[in-house]
């Protein structure tokens, strides 16, 4: 592409070198000024180089550390805002969108002012008011990731499959490469070196073109063609201010730090070595002193280390050759010396005529002038041809185009003014050429990376905005939840713990109560409690053993039934207290956290588990009391409340008490169904049992005579014995016969009373404790349960709410820091576009 040497709209900093073809006069000043502007463009870029590297390196570190920077991409062009009448395109929406996240779309507004900008296009927004262009609005430069794989594989599908932080990766490579580059920038901006290149007709005078501006005899002049090698000479100060020749073969990379890739050669052998080279197309190094002053000196000039390159004359063996070198990037200036004589050969036609396409201006010398005796007409006929080859040097020939006399200006002590003006357009050129061909494509990089990284800013910038404005939403719902939570945390403990205290001690003093008044019946000879247990009939005297048996047994039946009820008002209880365990549920847990599903059985309370052979645990339904009644193990399984004996039918003992001791023996409750003293009550009562038991045990009417009369033989006065004898025989039939008569009814009060005794007698604690404590128990049990699991899924809500609001306020905070951030990055970018006095269009 050609570049423009004048640009008419100049907008880059080589604005002040451009004007270079305007002034007259002190030629010396301005190629002074030229290095000024030169040197001062240079330093700017530099800074600007290091500014935008601080920046990508900035980027790579917050990208690595604290955001994961997402890569924008705009969709279709959405149209343009301006009506199609109005030539200049306005203000663009375009629809971003992220390249791990392609579905998303946000409708931006590009827009070109200094900096590229973009910002979230609100619809009220008056776009019309900006300018933007087209090219403003396209995608990544520098920073394109190339996400494509194959041919055949969509950006959609495949960064649909892309996570964020691998595109981040990708990113951060890209940056890595960017970094490189601009390092390689960096050098080649403060890389104070540039080649010319001199080349033309056979025989020209090219060699005594290079001699003349070296102001000394270097390159072997010869009237026979001579020259085939590239010669490059530079100051000597490049090689230590050694003068020298290297001699490069074809193929090497010449390496000044590495002799193998070169042989010296003393500079008096040059001529020796040019003629020895005459077949070969070597590239000779020459390295010379200069001694004039920097201002005055071509090489040696202060601010670029110029190098000349003489080439072969133009032949149709070398024109090729010398074509490819000229078009060479790091050829900033192409002289092309032609012979006054002869004018433009058919090869310099053609060469100008390619490197004009390349290089736009050419610097050309037409040599041998003082030879020519019509020098006007001569100069006339030149610059037609010129003009034809090349219109942009014939535009500016005043500058591009001298008529010297290289041997002329070779002559010591003689003044050659048209020479000096030769060389110090040069340098001017040289150092004009180099500040567009050196500087300006930095120019462009960095201008185009510090827009991509203002359109990665401001993308991410919006993405942060939708961060926070999503994260400040999340938290208005959490924070209320949480805030409810930690309040009711305290209540729902206390909740609990009542729960739980009331249930136990209800279900506890309920069955105290029911116990109690099933004991107090039982006491009295009837059933504990009338469901499930009835009394037996009474079978007559004959089966007075079988009842009292049968009482006895009903009874301790009726008791454990009371137990029965009394673990079924404890379920009741219990299920009450679950109930409002599930309601304080409802109260205190958050919506959206599961309930506990289980249903609470009250019939698995009382259970007892067993282990299956296979080892898993089965609740087994069958309860702990009711004994011979089908109720399960309890009093009814207990062989000593079971057992019967002859105080179940009469307990004198009982009788004695109850009649003579002034009841006191109900009040302590201490009754003993075991003979105590041996009593003659106490005896008679056994007497009398024996005697009774006609159809039943072994003891009869002897045994119970044997038994009066041991009685009668502790009366030992003789008139006791008179009137005893009868009188306790008629008592003794009387009361025996009372107490037959009575026995149906005397038999439940004595067995009742013996079975409440004996269950009162229980040692460690009494029966109504033990159970009351044990249906305690197993209420506290379930409830605790219930209690543990709904703190456990209180508290594991609480939990992850705690969490959820912590990650937000570090999703709002991390938000707001990256948009600080990515707006600071903006600020920095357009300081530098500023400070570089770089543009869009650089
Ligand atoms: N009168 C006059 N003769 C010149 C001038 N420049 C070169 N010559 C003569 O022209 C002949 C060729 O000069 P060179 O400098 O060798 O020409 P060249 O273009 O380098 O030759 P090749 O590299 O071999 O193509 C020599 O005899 C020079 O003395 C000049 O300005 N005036």
């Amino acid at each position: 592409m050609a570049q423009s040497y004048f640009p008419s709209r100049v907008t880059s900093p080589t604005k002040e070198l451009a004007n270079f073809s305007s002034f007259s006069g002190d030629r010396q000043l301005k190629v002074e000024d030229v290095q000024e502007a030169y040197i001062e463009q240079k330093d700017r870029l530099v800074n600007a180089i290091d500014a935008t590297k601080s920046i990508l390196n900035d980027i790579r570190t917050f990208n690595k550390d604290e955001w994961i920077i997402r890569y924008p991409q705009y969709k279709e062009a959405v149209e343009a805002v301006s009506p199609s009448s109005v030539p200049r395109r306005k203000a663009l929406r375009r629809s971003l969108s992220f390249a791990d996240d392609p579905s998303s779309e946000t409708q931006v507004v590009v827009r070109k002012k200094m900096q590229r900008s973009v910002t979230v296009s609100r619809i009220s927004e008056n776009v019309e008011e900006e300018e933007a262009d087209e090219e403003a609005s396209s995608d990544f430069n520098v920073l394109r990731l190339d996400l494509k794989l194959g041919p055949n594989a969509s950006v959609t599908s495949l960064v649909s499959q892309l996570e964020k932080s691998s595109i981040a990766n990708l990113l951060d490579e890209r940056i890595g490469a960017s970094l490189n580059h601009i390092d390689k920038l960096r050098l080649r901006v403060e890389d104070t070196s540039s080649k010319v290149l001199v080349t033309g007709d056979l025989n020209a005078g090219k060699s005594t073109f290079v001699n003349a501006l070296l102001r000394r005899e270097v390159m072997p002049v010869d009237q026979q063609p001579c020259t085939t090698a590239f010669c490059e000479v530079h100051d000597a100060t490049e090689n230590n201010g050694v003068e020298e020749v290297h001699i490069i073969s074809q193929g090497i990379n010449y390496d000044l730090n590495d002799e193998s890739t070169f042989v010296r050669a003393p500079l008096s052998e040059l001529e020796g070595i040019v003629s020895d080279n005459e077949d070969n197309e070597r590239i000779l190094k020459l390295y010379l002193a200069d001694t004039r002053t920097p201002s005055e000196s071509l090489l040696n000039n202060g601010v670029v280390d110029i190098s000349l390159i003489d080439a072969p004359g133009l032949n149709r063996d070398s024109l090729k050759t010398t074509a490819l070198f000229a078009r060479q990037e790091e050829i900033d200036v192409v002289v092309f010396v032609v012979s006054a004589e002869n004018h433009f050969t058919l090869s310099a036609r053609e060469f100008l005529t390619n490197a004009s396409k390349e290089k736009a201006y050419l610097f050309i010398v037409v040599n041998k002038f003082e030879q020519i005796k019509n020098k006007d007409k001569c100069r006339r006929l030149v610059l037609e041809q010129i003009k034809q080859l090349s219109p942009r040097t014939y535009e500016n020939a005043d500058d591009l185009v001298h008529f010297v006399d290289s041997a002329a200006a070779l002559q010591p002590y003689t003044a050659s003014p048209t020479f000096d003006d030769l060389e110090s357009s040069l340098r001017s050129f040289v150092l004009v050429k180099r500040s567009k061909s050196k500087l300006h494509p930095v120019s462009t990089y960095l201008n185009n990376l510090l827009g991509d990284i203002e359109l990665l800013a401001g993308a991410n910038a919006i993405v942060a905005n939708a961060e926070l404005e999503q994260a400040k939403e999340s938290l208005a719902q959490v924070k209320p939840v949480l805030e409810k939570m930690k309040k009711g945390c305290e209540f729902l403990d206390e909740g609990l713990e009542m729960v739980e205290e009331e249930g136990a001690n209800g279900a506890s003093s309920k069955a105290k109560v029911m116990l109690d008044q099933a004991l107090e019946r039982v006491g009295q000879g009837k059933l504990g409690v009338d469901s499930v247990v009835s009394m037996p009939s009474y079978p007559g005297i004959l089966g007075v053993w079988d009842y009292a048996r049968d009482v006895r047994r009903a009874l301790v039946a009726s008791l454990d039934a009371a137990v029965k009820l009394a673990e079924d008002e404890a379920r009741i209880v219990t299920s009450t207290g679950v109930d409002k365990i599930k309601h304080l549920a409802e109260d205190h847990l958050p919506a959206g956290v599961e309930r506990n599903k289980r249903i609470f059985m009250p019939e698995a309370m009382f259970s007892t588990v067993r282990k299956t052979p296979k080892g898993t645990k089965r609740r087994s339904l069958s309860v702990v009391v009711g004994g011979v009644h089908g109720l399960g193990l309890g009093l009814g399984q207990r062989p000593d409340m079971l057992e019967t004996t002859f105080l179940d039918l009469f307990d004198f003992h009982h009788q004695f008490w109850a009649h003579f001791g002034d009841g006191q023996l109900e009040k302590s409750g201490k009754e003993d169904d075991e003979p105590g003293a041996p009593t003659a009550l106490g005896l008679a009562s056994v007497g009398v049992g024996a005697l009774t038991m006609v159809g039943g045990q072994a003891i009869g009417a002897k045994g119970l005579i044997e038994g009066i009369i041991r009685v009668t033989d502790l009366f030992g006065n003789e008139t006791v014995k008179k009137w005893a004898a009868p009188v306790l025989g008629a008592v003794t039939i009387g009361m025996t016969a009372y107490l037959i008569l009575e026995l149906p009814n005397s038999i439940p009060k004595t067995v009742g009373r013996r079975v409440r005794a004996s269950v009162l007698r229980e040692e460690e604690v009494s029966f109504v404790d033990a159970h009351a404590l044990r249906i305690s128990r197993e209420t506290r049990k379930v409830l605790r349960l219930a209690s543990w699991d709904l703190r456990a899924r209180f508290n594991g809500a609480l939990e992850a709410r705690t969490q959820e609001v912590k990650a937000k306020e570090a999703m709002a905070k991390k938000a707001t820091r990256a948009m600080e951030w990515f707006g600071e990055v903006g600020s920095k970018s357009e300081e530098v576009r500023v400070k570089g006095r770089l543009s869009v269009d650089a």
